[in-house]
């Protein structure tokens, strides 16, 4: 059987947009109909009986276009301020378009705190559970107005693997500005060649993900691998594809060849308890 056919029996998906994907590229505002298609695409999976969980980037941007930056802020009260102004814009249009196709969603922010506190990491999996239980749509994303070393070294591409591993996922997507993963940054290296499935990352592979370039973007393809590690070694199937066109997400589920497939282990060899142990040390 086709690799890819197993992605229809899928289950439980986390969807992560980067900042990239939910704004326009020449001003940096919300793009609107993206967002509509978006919202569209997980009602459906919805409507199919699957739990979707959302990890949505984009406070920042959107924030710092709100309050007129003209370019991504750099002071970290900047961009804190800039978080609470957008993260709550991005919720109001969710929750708006999500109640147009009777569906709920729910705001979930976490800290690295959330992770590393044992007593915190059991409160998020037993509140995930029951909006999953609930049938809502938790949207997630860094709790960025107040924990700033989050801003500094978080990206929600380690925090979109690190939830599916906490809910157990068996399909997590990475949504970017780019198709996937090529051997080397395809912006500053046009020699660099499309990979379609990754059955094993080994230390070469992680070599090829580099930095971003973007004006909004956070972690680039670094950080994506990093992602690709956690999920896939707790299990999950994992996902980077272009989120240009979301109508990709319904593509991807019904088993087409796009994007960078990483094939998750069969042995499970994540444990979120070593790799907390492991980033705490
Ligand atoms: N090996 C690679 N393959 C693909 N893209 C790469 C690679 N190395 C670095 N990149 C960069 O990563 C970017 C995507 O990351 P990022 O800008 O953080 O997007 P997002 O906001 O979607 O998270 C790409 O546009 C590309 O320039
Ligand atoms: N938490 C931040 C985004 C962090 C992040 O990883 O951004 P991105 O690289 O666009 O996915 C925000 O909402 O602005």
């Amino acid at each position: 059987m086709d690799i890819r056919e197993t992605l229809k029996d899928k289950s439980r998906i986390i969807i992560k947009i980067g900042s990239s994907s939910l704004t326009h590229p020449q001003t940096g505002a919300l793009d609107l109909t993206k967002l509509e298609i978006l919202i569209r695409e997980i009602c459906n999976i919805k409507n199919m009986g699957k739990d979707v969980i959302l990890v949505s980037s984009g406070a920042i941007a959107v924030g710092s276009r709100s309050a007129g930056f003209q370019r991504k802020p750099k002071k970290l009260e900047e961009k804190q301020a800039c978080a609470a102004i957008g993260q709550a814009q991005l919720m109001m249009i969710y929750q708006k378009l999500f109640a147009e196709y009777g569906h709920m969603a729910a705001q979930v922010l976490m800290t690295k705190n959330t992770i590393t506190n044992d007593e915190s990491r059991r409160n998020a999996y037993n509140t995930f559970q029951e909006l999953l239980k609930l049938d809502a749509i938790p949207i997630v994303n860094e709790n960025d107005t107040v924990s700033t070393y989050e801003i500094q070294f978080g990206d929600n591409d380690t925090l979109s693997a690190l939830v599916s591993s906490l809910v157990g996922a068996d399909l997590l997507i990475l949504l970017s500005d780019i198709d996937g993963l090529f051997t080397d940054d395809p912006h500053r290296n046009p020699d660099a060649e499309f990979i379609h499935v990754v059955e094993s990352l080994n230390e070469d592979l992680m070599k090829m993900g580099k930095g971003t370039t973007s004006s909004v973007g956070t972690g680039g393809m670094s950080t994506k691998l990093s992602a690709a590690r956690i999920a896939t070694s707790s299990g999950a199937d994992m996902i980077i594809a272009n989120g240009k066109d979301f109508h990709i997400i319904h593509k991807l589920l019904l088993g087409e060849n796009l994007g960078t497939l990483f094939l998750g282990k069969k042995d499970h060899t994540f444990s979120l308890e070593e790799y907390l142990h492991s980033i705490n040390k």
